[in-house]
């Protein structure tokens, strides 16, 4: 990875902040991308201190010219685009009846839209570099979870969005990945929305017993480096997935089951 550039979204904190870490560590140039701007340079003020090469340029994915102004800008920099990692998301917890349509629009306009967008500016530039996007999405990208309507709709349209990117760009050298972590510890199920759109504050899950963002960014960086084309990353994720298209019923009941249990759960 020496030298290679690298644009990460959603990099101020969990799993894009890790990717940063150690990518940057590996000696590529560093493109953070993160809409709160305190976040932003407080993640760039730590990464400069472990002599980390870095740009860091706010961003919301969800919006269109924000997505061609960091490519721009990490253009004008660095003169190149090796790796896109579009990390940046946000989830949800509430069942579909209950649910605002705004929260399933914000969703999609961030975990979905957002990819589309900064794989559009960077694709040209993918193209001469024969570089990588890559897509951090979910086990909610293979299996329909309940409460989750809006998540798992943005992770398998990403999926899909992607591995048709991936088919249409065989013979370019362009590398395709989705990358599928399992639980991990993180902000994800804090600022998941409710029903109305506000965020849920806290998690209903016990984060310390999750995989940790740097272990997550440790396989998303070997995954690159070996232009691998999916990353299922748990035992349970790869047991789920494998299950769920021999049995589909009998996954979904287990589904269910599951996530009924956990203790703020909707679902009866
Ligand atoms: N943590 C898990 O259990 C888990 C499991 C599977 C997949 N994921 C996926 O991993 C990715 C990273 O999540 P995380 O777990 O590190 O949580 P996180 O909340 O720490 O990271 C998500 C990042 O995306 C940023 N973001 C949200 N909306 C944005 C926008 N409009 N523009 C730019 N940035 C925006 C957030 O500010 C945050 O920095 C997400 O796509 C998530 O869906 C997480």
């Amino acid at each position: 990875m020496k030298n290679k550039v690298i644009i990460i979204t959603g990099a101020s904190s969990g799993i894009g902040k890790a990717c940063a870490e150690k990518f940057g560590a590996m000696g590529a140039k560093v493109v953070l991308a993160a809409r709160n701007i305190n976040n932003l340079n407080e993640a760039a003020t730590q990464l400069q201190k472990l002599n980390i090469d870095l740009l860091a340029v706010q961003c919301d994915v969800s919006k269109k010219e924000d997505c061609e102004k960091l490519i721009n800008e990490t253009v004008s920099k660095y003169g190149k685009v090796d790796v896109l990692i579009n990390n940046a998301g946000i989830s949800m917890r509430a069942l579909f009846n209950d649910t605002d349509l705004s929260v399933i629009e914000r969703v999609m306009n961030i975990n979905f839209w957002g990819t589309v967008y900064c794989t559009k500016y960077a694709l040209p530039y993918l193209l001469q570099s024969k570089g990588s996007v890559v897509g951090v999405s979910s086990i909610a990208g293979y299996l329909g979870l309940p409460a989750r309507t809006g998540y798992s709709a943005s992770k398998y349209a990403m999926q899909g969005f992607l591995d048709a990117l991936r088919t249409e760009n065989l013979k370019t050298g362009l590398h395709v990945m989705v990358a599928c972590p399992g639980f991990t510890a993180s902000n994800i199920r804090n600022t998941a929305l409710s029903s109305d759109g506000s965020a849920q504050g806290e998690s209903p899950r016990k984060e310390e017993k999750m995989m940790t963002a740097e272990e997550v960014a440790n396989y998303i960086y070997k995954g690159v480096s070996s232009r691998k084309r999916t990353l299922v990353l748990t035992t349970e994720g790869k047991l789920a997935v494998f299950l769920g298209k021999l049995f589909p019923k009998f996954i979904e009941k287990q589904v269910f089951n599951k996530m009924a249990k956990e203790p703020d759960s909707p679902i009866k």
